[in-house]
């Protein structure tokens, strides 16, 4: 199959979500609670409105299986918010009217098949709100298999050049970032076990989305010895398939011990590391799988690695585990 076209509409609508999210970032957004009581801002739902509408012109029969829905926006009392939404979205696609920004949100609401497009239109919606980092998340599955993967990384600073970056990787053909306003592809290469400077470990800002004191032990255990680098979002996930971090350490949180990863918080950002050379797993080494549901049911944790290291670490964890 040849993926350019749906590169191509895809990078371009990650675009010009990015632009709507930097907008309503300067203009300092407020969270709404959403039912699960995690926040959502008028920039997740614009976000989603522009690449589902994107994507839905062109690829019509592939669904989208988003995180954000319209629902609550479509009650009377969620007037102000819809407004606002299909301002922002207005910037961007002029004739956008209220209804149709509730339809192409609801163009997230597809279900989990043979070929279908997953996405986090903000992903770390806590780190946006608090003027850090947040990614916007697509990725392609094929029969269980992710076979593209669009991070867009609107206000990540790498040690080298510009803030904002787009991870855009394909299976078999290797990643790459660009400029997210657009330019030169460069391509990735998770970090060599040689080079000692760069050979760190990423976690979450948010210590109840992990386990950090357990993170920390294993990071240590395998040779990591300075602090983490605390990133929002799946942008650490570019960040270690730029080669400037060899681990991204994932453990479950023994606060919500029940939770379950949902697919959009994953795919995108794991074939970006693979196809830099490193590997993804759950805790126990098994391959996160996005062929079933939109939450990964049966894996636990998430262990992102160079590659090198990744059996080390799953070793790690698991003498851990016996040892307590
Ligand atoms: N208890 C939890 N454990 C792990 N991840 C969580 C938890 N609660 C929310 N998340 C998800 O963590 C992601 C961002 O995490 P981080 O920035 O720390 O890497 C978000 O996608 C968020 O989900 P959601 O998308 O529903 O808000
Ligand atoms: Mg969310
Ligand atoms: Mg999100
Ligand atoms: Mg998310």
């Amino acid at each position: 199959m040849n993926y350019n076209l749906l590169k191509e509409i895809a990078i371009a609508s990650i675009q010009q979500a990015s632009k709507l999210c930097e907008e309503v970032r300067k203009n300092i957004p407020q969270a709404i609670e959403k039912e699960d009581k995690s926040p959502v801002t008028v920039a997740d739902f614009g976000s989603q409105a522009l690449i589902c509408k994107a994507l839905k012109e062109t690829f019509p029969n592939i669904p989208i299986v988003g995180e954000e829905d319209a629902t609550e926006l479509r009650k009377p009392e969620s007037g102000d918010t819809i407004n606002k939404i299909t301002d922002y979205v207005k910037n961007i696609i002029p004739s956008a009217t209220t209804d149709e920004v509730l339809q192409w949100i609801d163009y997230g609401n597809g279900k989990v098949g043979d070929c279908f497009w997953t996405l986090d239109p903000i992903d770390g919606t806590k780190g946006f709100l608090r003027q850090d980092q947040y990614a916007i998340a697509l990725a392609l599955i094929v029969e269980g298999e992710v076979k593209l993967g669009l991070l867009g990384c609107p206000a990540l600073k790498l040690s080298q050049g510009e803030t904002g970056w787009l991870f855009v990787a394909e299976r078999g053909k290797g990643a790459y970032r660009m400029p997210i306003a657009g330019g030169e592809m460069i391509k990735q290469k998770v970090v060599d076990k040689e080079d000692v400077s760069r050979f760190r470990f990423v976690e979450s800002v948010e210590a109840s989305h992990g386990n950090q004191s357990l993170q920390n032990t294993i990071a240590q255990s395998v040779g990591i010895t300075s602090e983490s680098v605390r990133v929002d979002s799946q942008a650490k996930y570019g960040i270690v398939s730029s080669g400037e971090a060899a681990l991204y350490l994932r453990l479950p949180s023994p606060k919500y011990p029940n939770y379950r990863e949902n697919i959009w918080d994953h795919a995108a950002g794991a074939i970006v590391v693979e196809e830099a050379g490193g590997k993804v797993s759950d805790m126990y080494g098994k391959p996160l799988d996005f062929a079933t549901a939109s939450k990964m049911n049966d894996n636990r944790g998430v262990v992102v690695t160079n590659g090198i290291i990744h059996d080390t670490v799953i070793n790690a964890i698991q003498s851990h585990n016996q040892n307590s």
